[in-house]
């Protein structure tokens, strides 16, 4: 029997996760899988470790309409092929760790407690991301389990980067600009590394553009700043996330509309971003398929604010040695980054249109500034913590 570890990564719109073989530090995929469009267009797919294609499968909307449809789906698929290996553990992403945890942790009846009193600062993450863990502790108290947060990444970045300009009692209190997707960060400046190690060292601004989307300035793979601050609300507009927002508009909502807390709250994370300023979906897809102008309204706003983003990245490092793309919409959508780099060739930022339609990792034509795609791997970078954190099986 092969020991394994198993990957659990739940993100707004998706449940993926991952097999991997584990031999000495070594780690090999097995299997890996997603159940995307949760809610929208659900869709399972699983390939074995040499792309061989093991499920692929379409659910109706109200099949898989929420995270926990989504979780059963896939353990009614896995649980043979699991059973067929030893499970030394499991690795999870858990997307808030608040001031708490700048590193992965083993999970115990405390670590889960705590994470529990940050569900309300990310609603559409953080208890779909407790729980498997809940449910697994529940039927396999014996198998350990290690959180991996989305934020440990940034909690070492300048102190001036983990302030809101607000009174200092309430940064003592917590509020902070934490940082998300961190794990991809850490990820992608690990690529970098081995593709690129002279510009991996330099000023690097990387775009994780998926259903959440952000953006982190690194200098020498360190985080520096990130988009995203104290929820995952902040910063960039997103599926269904509304991104920055004049903090005035949300007294106004609850003072003037008599809106409460709660209906606030579901509007800025299910009912904004790109789904409420176009009126017709949250997904890049269907909008870069549609002939409507608040579609293209829409997909302008998205590239225009990614692109000050990175204007605004480069302003914290003092310049720009290299875009990277990443996530949903940076690895595969060639008109998003053609339109955010067109606003940014006066930082010396040039496409080569070729290398970008056909999704490479190189993109630049050769100017200064290098740009690349490099696709993100959540699940590795918490294999990789999670086999650190267990040791290596004897
Ligand atoms: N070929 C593509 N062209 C444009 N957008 C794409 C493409 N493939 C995926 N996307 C977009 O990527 C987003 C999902 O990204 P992903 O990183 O998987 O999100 P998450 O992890 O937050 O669930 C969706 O908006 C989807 O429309
Ligand atoms: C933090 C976050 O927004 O994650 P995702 O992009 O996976 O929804
Ligand atoms: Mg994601």
């Amino acid at each position: 029997m092969t020991d394994t570890l198993f990957v659990v990564n739940a993100g707004s719109s998706s449940i993926k996760f991952k097999l991997f073989g584990v031999a000495g530090d070594d780690l090999t995929l097995m299997i890996g899988g997603a159940l995307d469009g949760i809610g929208t267009r659900p869709r399972l797919k699983a390939t074995g470790g040499d792309g061989e294609v093991l499920v692929e499968r379409s659910f109706e909307p109200g099949e898989i309409a929420h995270a926990s449809d989504a979780q059963h789906a896939i353990a009614d698929w896995l649980a043979p092929l699991l059973a067929e290996h030893r499970l030394i553990g499991v690795g999870h992403r858990v997307v808030h760790g608040g001031p708490h945890y700048n590193h992965p942790v083993l999970v115990d009846d405390e670590v889960i407690r705590t994470l529990e009193s940050f569900i309300p600062l990310a609603p559409l993450h953080q208890l779909t991301n407790l729980d498997p863990i809940r449910v697994i502790r529940q039927r396999r108290p014996d198998l350990p389990q290690v959180a991996c947060f989305d934020t440990a990444f940034h909690r070492d970045h300048p102190e001036i980067a983990d302030h809101f300009a607000l009174p200092r009692a309430l940064y003592e209190d917590g509020v902070r600009r934490y940082g998300f997707h961190g794990l991809s960060y850490e990820y992608v400046s690990s690529r970098l590394q081995e593709l690129a190690p002279d510009i991996a060292k330099g000023r690097v601004v990387i775009g994780h553009l998926g259903s959440g989307a952000s953006a982190c300035a690194l200098l020498e793979g360190r985080s520096m700043d990130c988009t995203m601050s104290f929820t995952a609300l902040d910063g960039l507009p997103m599926g269904t996330r509304c991104g920055a927002l004049d903090a005035g508009v949300v007294l106004h909502l609850i003072e003037q509309k008599g809106m409460s807390s709660a209906e606030v709250g579901h509007m800025l994370y299910h009912d904004s971003g790109l789904k409420g300023l176009s009126g017709i979906s949250g997904d890049m897809r269907e909008l870069l398929a549609s002939p409507k102008p608040e579609a293209a309204l829409a997909v302008d706003y998205f590239a225009l604010h990614v692109a000050q983003a990175v204007a605004r990245h480069a302003v914290t490092l003092g310049g720009i040695d290299a875009l990277v793309f990443t996530a949903g919409i940076g690895e595969h959508a060639p008109q998003i980054r053609a339109r955010i780099c067109a606003r940014l060739a006066f930082l010396g930022i040039a496409l080569d249109e070729a290398r970008n339609a056909a999704n490479e990792v190189r993109l630049d034509s050769g100017g200064a500034v290098r740009v690349l795609a490099v696709p993100t791997d959540e699940e590795l970078m918490i294999a990789r913590h999670t086999l650190r954190l267990l040791g290596a099986p004897h």
